[in-house]
């Protein structure tokens, strides 16, 4: 089970999610989200991110050519685009920047559920209001569930990762809000606790791809 921790903040963040087996961290850059970092510290965390483990810059409603060039240029592994209706156009004009793209999508909006519909490596399904902690309906997967190298986000936590692994069927998980002590503010003992928690989850796909694409 591929595992992303999102919404780091410092590098003890990053060390303890590493540490717990983490297959990739987040790193939010929005103005709108409580999570978003100042540009300027970015670059130090990026680089704090150990080999093997997949550094994901996260954006919303940013064009993806702008969110593409910023990831090459602060030396991101991956960049998950949210928000914005994007279109095939824009995701092969962003790859040609930054190849690495993973498109969050939430299944309530009726996306195309096909991984690599728009050119991306990995399909995100999250709640329609990402970062806000949201559960969402999973039995709207039963008519429209992806197939390969997808990840399931919106409400995870601790208690509720196997249940939800055991439903939903995905490839990896994603987590954010389930794993703070306060809106922004990374709780380790609930990263150490959800990353063991995934990995304990019996797997409904085979994990045969490598952390970093
Ligand atoms: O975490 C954020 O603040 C955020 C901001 C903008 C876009 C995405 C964001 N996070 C992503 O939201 C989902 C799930 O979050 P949660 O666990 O429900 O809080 C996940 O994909 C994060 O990468």
């Amino acid at each position: 089970m591929f595992v992303k921790v999102c919404g780091l903040a410092t590098t003890a963040d990053i060390d303890v999610a590493a540490e717990a087996g983490a297959d990739a961290v987040g790193l939010v850059i929005s103005g709108t989200s409580v999570r978003g970092l100042d540009r300027d510290r970015v670059p130090a965390l990026v680089a704090h991110v150990p080999d093997g483990v997949v550094s994901v810059l996260v954006v919303n409603d940013t064009p993806a050519a702008e969110a593409a060039r910023i990831a090459a240029d602060l030396g991101f592994d991956a960049l998950q685009l949210h928000g914005r209706a994007y279109g095939r156009a824009e995701f092969e004009a962003a790859a040609e920047v930054f190849p690495h793209l993973w498109r969050a999508t939430a299944l309530a909006d009726g996306p195309d559920t096909r991984v690599g519909a728009l050119g991306e490596e990995i399909l995100l399904l999250d709640s329609p209001r990402a970062g806000s902690g949201s559960r969402w309906d999973l039995s709207l997967l039963d008519t429209a569930r992806p197939e390969g190298h997808w990840l399931l986000a919106g409400g995870l936590a601790p208690g509720n990762v196997a249940e939800a692994i055991a439903t939903a069927r995905p490839w990896g998980v994603d987590v954010s809000s389930g794993v703070e002590s306060a809106p922004g503010v990374k709780d380790h003992d609930l990263i150490r606790a959800f990353v063991a928690a995934a990995k304990a989850a019996p797997p409904a796909q085979p994990s045969d791809v490598s952390a970093r694409q």
